[in-house]
């Protein structure tokens, strides 16, 4: 047997079931190998109602009667009770057991190990399980083990287990070579490959089992990182960066115009990217800040050097206002500079000057939306590309801008901090800069959050800090996710109680997402200015907006939002020298709704929410898993697997280094297959 036999040569497999098995992945015996249980049957246990005559199984269930003990002979003695699961009563009874009968409480919820007696209704009871936490929830510790897989009409449970069994029996498992180096399964104590496949199928016992998804995880998770370092290599020496030589004397000058002076993350997070811009490799790097750290005037600056390069440069945001305010932003920094803005909904005639201006090189700067990417778009020499709120953003349309130039160097900012987890998995190609302080003077926001019922005392207070603080205030409407007229309605109805609360004693606007871009563009203005002193808004106003005077931030249904958007709706405020205030107006009904509520009162810290955001939601949700381009593990949990990763990580990137590149060597000597990199 060779482990890149197909699988149709084994027993018990005939042409149909072969087609079966394809469709779950399974094509040779290596893949049958592979093809590890999901879980192992836990002590949730099984229903009642599916077992058969004979099976041996667990069923969690309720005592409903006292147990009765009876003895026949000296030592020989019987309990028996009846137990009930949902709807289902059975009798349950253990021979020879009687210490059981003190553990066996009417009314109380046991996990029973038996033999099933379908004619009777009855287990024979073999255990009475004590239980642990496992890997995979909770699992018996002292069953055996029923490793449960995934699989399909036409192939069942035990035909698969056969099947394997089958795999084993002919040699299979001898067969499969070790791919990790000796040195690291010394190091950290990994079972080897062949250990660890056997007891993926077939665990002795949970320690057993343990040790076998231990060791399983870490291969899954080194080999990723492996990967990742060749991606990197690869995205480094393959293509050729533009050598972008600014003029450090212009750029230093530049910074001390600043109306502050930068903060020292900032000051490191410029060098990363400087130094990348005037090297030859290509700049491919992730700038990452908490939301009003500053990473705007970092991209701004980034772009002027661009500019005393020779090189266009062009600024890519989601939306329309964002785009706005970069665009009088560049405008008022670098008033010696050509810098247009270019959205969808300008005047052709005026979009058709814009695109000359940018493809006769006109143009040194440029800053739009998707419109940035149509077609028709042309640059003279585009030297670098920042992309803002860069998840927001398929990798597709970054692609696009990037080819808009001779290959331009690229810079992606978000604001919603990456947990490092994701940071190393999904971006672990990239090179990563992180402004991880604030701007000196900030005062921390007070969070607080209240129940409907409180609103009018809200109210009370929001009137005099208007009247006595003149403060400014955001008021963010319910998101209905699922329809935009209702969202609209929502704003619009809560605009028009606050106006009749308020009357005379603050100058109300409304924002919402279905306005006329330059309707928007003139609320924000005017409450940019002070003419209004509270703004009602869809979370239109939810990226990047940056009103300093603003210092509270009122959200009402708070829970009906994702952590990660809560915290970048809070960061609207709090962005000046003013104390700021966050008020969560929610009556939750789910415990995950109140549990967001408290860690938005309970931190500001941007990293820790996300941390919990991925804790709650799981990567896909939050980040777009296919998106990301983050696979899906078989064995590993990004989650909760934090650990090994860190260290696979450290591991993959010494082996990389001490391969000297030489990637396809270094598989070749550990028996990677070629399969592991598809
Ligand atoms: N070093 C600094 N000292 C003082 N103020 C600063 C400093 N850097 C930036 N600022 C100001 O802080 C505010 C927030 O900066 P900016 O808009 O760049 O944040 P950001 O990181 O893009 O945040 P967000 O992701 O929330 O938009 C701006 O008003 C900016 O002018």
């Amino acid at each position: 047997m060779n482990l890149t036999d197909s699988i149709q040569y084994l027993k018990g497999v005939g042409p149909k079931s072969f087609e079966n098995y394809k469709k779950l992945g399974i094509f040779t015996v290596e893949d049958l190998l592979l093809y590890f249980p999901f879980r192992y049957e836990d002590i949730a246990g099984r229903n009642v109602v599916d077992l058969l005559d004979g099976e041996k199984a667990t069923i969690v269930a309720e005592i409903v009667t006292p147990a009765n003990l009876s003895y026949f002979g000296a030592r020989r003695s019987r309990l028996t009770f009846k137990a009930k699961q949902d709807n289902s009563v059975f009798g349950v009874s253990f021979f020879n057991q009687p210490y059981l009968k003190d553990k066996l409480e009417v009314g109380s919820k046991v996990g029973l190990y038996g033999k099933w007696d379908s004619k009777k209704q009855q287990l024979l009871g073999l255990k009475v399980l004590s239980s642990v936490e496992g890997e995979h929830g909770v699992i018996a510790t002292d069953a055996d083990f029923q490793p449960i897989y995934h699989v399909m009409q036409g192939v069942k449970q035990s035909s698969l287990v056969r099947l394997i069994q089958t795999a084993f029996e002919g040699g299979a498992l001898e067969l499969l070579q070790e791919n990790l180096p000796q040195e690291l399964l010394r190091k950290y104590r990994l079972i080897s490959r062949q250990q660890a496949v056997k007891a993926m199928h077939f665990p002795v016992d949970l320690n057993e089992h343990k040790q076998a998804l231990r060791r399983e995880k870490f291969e899954e998770l080194f080999i990723f990182q492996l990967r990742l370092q060749a991606l990197k290599d690869q995205e480094k020496s393959g293509r050729e960066g533009l050598l972008v030589t600014y003029d450090k004397e212009k750029v230093v000058a530049k910074e001390s115009e600043l109306p502050f002076e930068l903060t020292s993350a900032q000051k490191f997070a410029l060098q990363e990217i400087l130094a990348d811009m005037i090297s030859k490799t290509h700049m491919n790097r992730l700038l990452q800040g908490d939301v009003g750290s500053g990473k705007t005037v970092v991209a701004e600056l980034s772009m002027y050097a661009a500019y005393t390069a020779g090189f266009q440069s062009a600024l890519m945001v989601p939306t329309e206002i964002l785009a706005r305010q970069h665009f009088a932003n560049l405008t008022l920094l670098f008033p010696e500079l050509q810098v247009s803005l270019l959205v969808s909904a300008i005047k052709a005639s005026e979009r058709r000057e814009i695109l000359e201006d940018l493809a006769t090189g006109h143009t040194n700067m440029v800053v739009g939306t998707h419109a940035l990417i149509q077609d028709g778009v042309e640059f003279d020499n585009l030297g670098l590309v920042i992309t803002d709120e860069q998840h927001r953003f398929g990798v597709n349309q970054r692609k696009i801008l990037r080819e808009k130039g001779q290959n331009p160097d690229v810079l992606m900012m978000t604001a919603t901090p990456i947990p490092r987890t994701l940071a190393i998995t999904a971006f672990g190609d990239m090179d990563v800069s992180v402004i991880d302080e604030l701007p000196a003077g900030r005062k921390p926001i007070t969070t607080r959050w209240v129940k409907h019922q409180q609103i009018d005392e809200v109210l009370k207070w929001v009137r005099t800090e208007i009247l006595k603080e003149k403060a400014q205030i955001y008021v963010i409407s319910p998101l209905i996710e699922e329809s935009e007229a209702l969202d609209l309605k929502n704003a619009q109805d809560l605009y028009e109680e606050l106006s009749d609360y308020f009357k005379a004693d603050a100058r109300i606007g409304l924002l919402h997402g279905q306005m006329k871009a330059d309707e928007k563009e003139e609320r924000m203005a005017m409450f940019k200015a002070g003419k209004l002193d509270l703004l009602v808004s869809t979370t239109v106003i939810e990226v990047g907006v940056d009103v300093q005077n603003a210092t509270i931030m009122i959200i009402m249904d708070a829970d009906r939002f994702g952590l990660s958007q809560l915290h970048q709706l809070r960061g609207r405020v709090g962005r000046g020298q003013k104390k700021s205030y966050c008020i969560l107006v929610a009556n939750p009904k789910s415990e995950s709704g109140k549990q967001r509520m408290q860690i938005m009162v309970d931190t500001t810290d941007g990293f820790k929410i996300a941390e919990e955001d991925l804790k709650m939601r799981g990567s896909g949700e939050v980040f777009g898993i296919r998106q990301s381009g983050i696979p899906e593990f078989t064995v590993a949990d990004l989650v909760n697997d934090y650990n090994i990763l860190e260290v696979a990580r450290e591991e993959a990137i010494k082996i990389f280094a001490d391969s000297d590149g030489n990637f396809e060597n270094y598989l070749s000597s550990f028996n990677f297959s070629d399969s592991d990199f598809d």
